[in-house]
């Protein structure tokens, strides 16, 4: 039986609808594959800016761990091809774009929403982890809704595969940083997939109260983020306080654990499970 030829991917097979929005490092277009019509996000990445920001090595990488990933809560990457001067990655298309466009426009969500959308980041986080894939970059700017409102982690440009203690110079917002990332030989930098349980702590925090929790001016984040040193307004109920409270804790080892987290009263009380 021969097996179909893998079709060369290549620009002409697409054809191209409107952006979708445009990233630091490049544009995202709506595209159709014309043989089949299959609907997709296509990422265009020009060669040039990725070796002048030094990460091709980071696309790379990117483009090897999301391959690899089938999760309904993780952005698909399908697949990827080049020409002279770009990369294209074809992605999977989230119907209803960017949440922190929602996260703005609605300045904060519910509790309930809240919590429905962080047991759906922590069954996603639960499957990395359990690939040994670190994503590290956890923030509203990296997670897409899908058309049913699902949401997608996606953008693993700074995603490893763990155990790491690799330095890499970060550049963005610091809000997200777990204080093991910005304490300089803390175990030479170790650190491990307890940093996404950090930044999930730091996303509920901020779907509930519409900013991040050491929002500050550089120094400042820093030295709050070391220090966990955040107030949490008091609208915030007390479940939601204790389960944010017990993902910002300084120690790696002593922050709460994927399972205790999916367990919680707070994720309970609002995610009826569907068995
Ligand atoms: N509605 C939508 N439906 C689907 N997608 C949408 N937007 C694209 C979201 C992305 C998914 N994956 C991405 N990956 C990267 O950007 N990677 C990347 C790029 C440059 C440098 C680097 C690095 F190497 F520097 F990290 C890494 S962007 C939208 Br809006």
């Amino acid at each position: 039986y021969d097996q179909p030829a893998p079709k060369k991917l290549h620009l002409g097979m697409f054809e191209i609808g409107k952006a979708l929005g445009k990233g630091k490092f490049g544009r995202v277009y709506l595209a159709k594959e014309r043989s089949t019509g299959f609907i997709c996000a296509l990422k265009v990445l020009h060669k040039s800016e990725l070796q002048q920001g030094g990460v091709q090595k980071q696309v790379r990488r990117e483009i090897e761990i999301q391959s690899n990933l089938r999760h309904p809560n993780v952005l698909r990457l399908y697949g990827h091809f080049h020409d002279s001067k770009r990369i294209f990655l074809i992605l999977e298309f989230a119907g209803k774009g960017e949440l922190y466009k929602h996260l703005r426009k609605e300045h904060r969500f519910p509790e309930w929403k809240s919590a429905q959308y962080i047991a759906q980041m922590a069954a996603a986080l639960k499957y990395l982890h359990k690939k040994h894939v670190i994503h590290r970059d956890i923030k509203p700017e990296n997670i897409l809704v899908g058309i049913h409102g699902e949401i997608k982690i996606s953008d693993f440009g700074w995603s490893v595969h763990a155990p790491n203690n690799r330095r890499q110079t970060m550049c963005g917002t610091l809000d997200y940083l777990p204080p093991e990332m910005l304490v300089r030989g803390s175990q030479e930098n170790y650190y491990s997939d307890k940093v996404d349980l950090w930044s999930l702590g730091v996303l509920t925090y901020e779907f509930l109260v519409g900013e991040a929790p050491f929002e500050d001016t550089p120094v400042m984040t820093q030295r709050r983020i070391t220090r966990a040193d955040m107030t949490i307004p008091s609208f915030v109920s007390p479940e939601a306080r204790d389960f944010i409270k017990r993902l910002l804790v300084l120690d790696p080892e002593k922050r709460m654990t994927i399972d205790e987290a999916q367990q919680h009263p707070w994720i309970l009380k609002h995610c009826v499970k569907t068995e």
